[in-house]
C-alpha cells in the first residue's frame, strides 16, 4: 500500500461537508486501521451517508481530507479500490444475475469470477433469474457478491441491512463475516441499529449532527467507560465535569456514564462496566440538543 501509515484503512482529518442549508458533516477526524470491522452507527440525519460518499469518491470535502488505502478517493491512484455498497443497491432490474456478474467482470481487473458466483449460489439465488424478480434480501446477496467479487482490501456498505427481515439480515452478515474470517478484509458498515453490530464489529465510530463523538476498538471504549450507580445525592455527584458524558436520575437512584479512569478515587457508587449499547446511548443522549448543551468530543484508543 502506498501510504506513509500502512495500517490504517481509512483517515479522516478534519473533514467536512457543507451543503446550501448548512454542515452535514463538521471536524470529523480519526483513523480506521485496517483489519478492522467498524461499525459506523448514529440517528437519521448523523451524517453516515455523507462520510460514505466522502470515502468513496462521490463527493468532495469542504473542508480536511480523507484517505482511502493511501489514497484520496476519486482519484484513481490505487487498483485495490474499496468496494462501495450502496443504500439503494444500484441493480440492473432488467438484467439476469447472471448478466449482472458478467457486468461486474467486464468492469473491474481484479474481479473473481467463480468466486461472485460461489457467494450468489451460497446465498440460494438461481443465476438465471431477472433482478426485478428478486427478494430485498437476495437483491442485497447479489449487490455483495458484486461488491466481494473484487476481492476488495475494504468493504464499504450503507446501511445494508435496512429493508431485510431478520433472517436476511443475519445471513447477509454471516456473509460479510466469513468474508472477513476468510481475507481479513477491513469492513466500514454504516446503520442507525447498534444492535445489528453488536458481536460483530470489533470497532465504533458513533455520529451524532454531522460529528464524531465516539470512536475506538470496542473492547478498549468499554474498558475506558464505567457506569457508577449510587443513591442520588442532594449536593450532587461531585465528579469533575468533563469526566461525566452524561447523568441519570431516575427516583432516588442516580447512574453516571464516567470515563478515562474518572471514577477512581469515587466511593459509595456500585461500578460497572457499561454493555455497548448503554455506551453509546449515553453518547448519543449527551449530544441530542434536547438533552444538554455539551457536546462531548471524544477519541479512545
Ligand atoms: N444532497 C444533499 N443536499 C443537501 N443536504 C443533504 C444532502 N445529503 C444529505 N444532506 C443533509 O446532510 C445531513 C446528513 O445526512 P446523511 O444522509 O449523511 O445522514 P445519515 O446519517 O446517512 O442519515 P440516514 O440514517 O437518515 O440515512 C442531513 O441533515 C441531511 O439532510
Amino acid at each position: 500500500m502506498g501510504t506513509d501509515t500502512g495500517h490504517v484503512a481509512l483517515a479522516a482529518r478534519g473533514l467536512g461537508k457543507r451543503y446550501r442549508r448548512g454542515w452535514a458533516l463538521r471536524n470529523c477526524t480519526f483513523e480506521l486501521p485496517l483489519g478492522r470491522v467498524s461499525a459506523l452507527v448514529g440517528p437519521n440525519g448523523a451524517g453516515k451517508s455523507t462520510l460514505m460518499a466522502l470515502s468513496t469518491g462521490l463527493l468532495r470535502p469542504s473542508e480536511g481530507a480523507v484517505e482511502v488505502l493511501g489514497s484520496t478517493p476519486g482519484t484513481g491512484g490505487t487498483d485495490s479500490k474499496p468496494a462501495f455498497l450502496a443504500q439503494d443497491k444500484p441493480l440492473y432490474r432488467r438484467f439476469t444475475v447472471d448478466e449482472m456478474l458478467h457486468a461486474g467482470r467486464a468492469l473491474n481487473p481484479r474481479w473473481d469470477h467463480a468466486y461472485a458466483h460461489r457467494l450468489v449460489q451460497d446465498a440460494g439465488v438461481n443465476p438465471a433469474a431477472r433482478i426485478s424478480t428478486l427478494s430485498g434480501g437476495q437483491r442485497t446477496r447479489v449487490a455483495l457478491a458484486l461488491a466481494l467479487g473484487r476481492r476488495p482490501q475494504l468493504l464499504m456498505l450503507d446501511e445494508p441491512l435496512a429493508d431485510l427481515d431478520p433472517l436476511a439480515r443475519e445471513e447477509v452478515m454471516q456473509a460479510v463475516m466469513a468474508e472477513v474470517a476468510e481475507t481479513g478484509m477491513t469492513v466500514l458498515l454504516s446503520s442507525h441499529v447498534l444492535a445489528d453490530m453488536e458481536g460483530v464489529c470489533d470497532h465504533l465510530i458513533l455520529l451524532a449532527g454531522g460529528r464524531v463523538h465516539l470512536v475506538g476498538d470496542i473492547e478498549d471504549l468499554l474498558a475506558n467507560h464505567r457506569l457508577l450507580i449510587g443513591p442520588r445525592r442532594a449536593e450532587g455527584h461531585g465528579l469533575p465535569a468533563r469526566a461525566v458524558i452524561e447523568a441519570r436520575a431516575t427516583g432516588r437512584q442516580e447512574t453516571l456514564l464516567v470515563r478515562d479512569g474518572g471514577w477512581t478515587a469515587t466511593t459509595g457508587w456500585e461500578q460497572l462496566e457499561p454493555t455497548l449499547e448503554e455506551l453509546a446511548m449515553a453518547y448519543l443522549r449527551s449530544a441530542s440538543p434536547s438533552r444538554s448543551s455539551r457536546s462531548p468530543e471524544v477519541a479512545v484508543a
